[in-house]
């Protein structure tokens, strides 16, 4: 492609530092740099990575919390070709080894403060061959990521540099068993910035609060890249404390912030003493929890109940890619994808389900990831028939929308059918007297299993009879999905993320005979 048709993430930079000469870009603490000033250290940097031998597709790792200096070199590396995986902190050493011996990396850029033992243990199990070079971030000296910087030249190195190369690296949940790192590419992140800009209405004068983690998808999309993109400001905060992001928010007239309820709850409470003036700020997530205490927002997306999560989406394509703001709410709990974005209900065969039969979310277009960091044969999997194979259980509505059900990595079989109990599940809970559901496999000699459903009753609801529970099923999916059984308990078991614990549940109702590695999205 003709360099005259190629946009970087690092392009943007450039063209912030002319656009916005007076512009702020990143806030963090002490630390307020212009965008022309932000151009020039991510030059600095990457004349500093080019001669630490950091070329196209190597690897930098960040291990600590949330930095301006994650921006910093994304934008280095996006000027280099390079890319950039702000690591889990909260990692313990064995997970910290095994990212730093899968991902590879260059460069690590690491933080002492709170996590700096995990780091020495880490490192300790690596042993000394490792290639890496460690610049410390909070620390001045010679082997700091400050002297580092410094010691680039201030000229735009003028690389030329693929907007289809990986830029940011996520480590996903580890659902094949081990974290996998979603490579996002230029143009994964363009895409984004500026499909969210539109749902949320952000522009240059957006201030935006990042108070979520930099290794998890939603921060960037709701609203860090999206204000980056539009040359707006990125306030970054390394910490969750609600008498530090008062004031905060306050004195940079934050306009958006990434605020979990329990926070939100908290900044309430502190401003009904403090006072501080919110009023440029929009209410999005959970905007109830606000109390009025300030504007809610007005975009598409939250308008669309996508403040309250209606939505689909997953790291690996880039974010929320299925809303409610494209085309607005409808049948669908999910909504719509966006322009360059295609979105199929897929069966195992790679055939388009028709609307209202469940099947595997597929996505394709410039919001899918290039996959996963060193897992060839996953991508393959993933990638089959042409589309991005999410493993997440959807369906298409009568309107268009799209519902999303849960996961395809648990199916039963009966007789010849997968079931998927994400989807029983989902219809069983649209029952008003149900709290919530799972559903089991329990063997069948001639059919391989039977669905058992194992419900729990809401605390005010009437009874509520097995027979009535499949009656319902019936009604709503195919009768080859219904319960055979029901089991009426106080409580479901959980796991200790909280999940619905199904290997209790299994042992507790004698279920088993599940279906082997082939099942329809084993290979996420
Ligand atoms: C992070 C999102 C989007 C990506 C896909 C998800 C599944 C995820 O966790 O990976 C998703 C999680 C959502 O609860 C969330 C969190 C936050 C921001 C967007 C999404 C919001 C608006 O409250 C909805």
């Amino acid at each position: 492609m003709h360099p005259a048709r190629r946009l970087t993430f690092g392009d943007l930079v450039r063209e912030h530092r002319r656009s916005y000469p007076e512009g702020v870009a990143l806030v963090d603490g002490e630390v307020r740099l212009t965008w022309p000033q932000f151009d020039e250290r991510t030059n600095r940097l990457a004349h500093a990575l080019t001669a630490a031998g950091v070329g196209p597709g190597d690897r930098i790792l960040w291990l600590g919390q949330n930095s301006f200096r994650i921006w910093e070199l994304l934008g280095a590396a996006a000027k280099t070709g390079a890319m950039v995986c702000p690591g889990y902190w909260r990692w313990a050493a064995p997970e910290m080894a095994f990212a730093i011996e899968d991902f590879d990396p260059r460069v690590i850029v690491w933080q002492d403060e709170e996590i700096g033992d995990t780091v020495a243990k880490a490192r300790a199990e690596l042993g000394d061959d490792h290639r890496a070079l460690w610049l410390r971030h909070d620390a001045e000296g010679p082997d700091s990521y400050e002297s580092f910087l410094a010691s680039g030249a201030p000229e735009d190195p003028a690389l030329d540099v693929d907007p289809d190369a990986a830029l940011l690296v996520i480590y996903t949940a580890a659902i094949s068993g081990r974290q996998s790192g979603s490579m996002l590419s230029h143009r994964n992140l363009l895409a984004m910035g500026a499909s969210a800009a539109w749902m949320g209405d952000i522009g240059r004068e957006t201030a935006f609060l990042g108070a979520g983690p930099m290794f998890h998808i939603g921060n960037y999309q709701f609203w860090g890249v999206p204000a980056f993109v539009h040359g707006g400001k990125n306030v970054v905060v390394r910490r969750v404390v609600a008498e530090e992001l008062l004031p905060l928010l306050a004195e940079e007239r934050c306009t958006h912030a990434y605020l979990m309820p329990p926070t939100i709850a908290q900044l309430v409470a502190l401003n009904r003493e403090a006072g501080h003036d919110l009023s440029q700020l929009r209410a999005s997530v959970a905007a109830p929890l606000w109390q009025g205490t300030v504007p809610t927002d007005t975009s598409r997306f939250t308008r669309n109940g996508g403040g309250e999560g209606r939505g689909y989406g997953q790291t690996e394509v880039t974010g929320f890619a299925v809303t409610g703001a494209h085309g607005g709410s409808g049948l669908g709990n999910a909504g719509r994808p966006g322009p360059f974005t295609a979105v199929r209900v897929l069966d195992e065969q790679g055939e388009e389900c028709a609307p209202g039969t469940a099947g595997e979310i597929c996505v394709r277009g410039d919001l899918v990831h290039l996959g996963y960091w060193n897992r060839p044969e996953t991508n393959e999997h993933r990638f089959r028939f042409g589309w991005w194979h999410t493993t997440d259980l959807g369906r298409r509505e009568a309107d268009g929308t799209i519902s999303f059900l849960g996961t395809t990595t648990r199916m039963l079989k009966s007789a010849a059918e997968n079931i998927f109990p994400a989807e029983v599940e989902n219809c069983i809970e649209a029952h008003p007297a149900v709290k919530e559901a799972a559903v089991i496999g329990v063997p069948n000699e001639r059919w391989a299993q039977d669905v058992k459903a194992v419900v729990v009753l809401q605390p005010d609801a009437g009874p509520l009879t097995a027979e009535e529970v499949v009656e319902h099923c019936r009604a709503r999916i195919a009768s080859y999905k219904k319960p055979k059984t029901v089991e009426f308990v106080d409580a479901l078991p959980r796991t200790k993320d909280f999940a619905k614990d199904y290997a209790a549940l299994d042992e507790r109702f004698g279920g088993g005979g599940y279906p082997g590695g082939d099942q329809l999205g084993a290979g996420r």
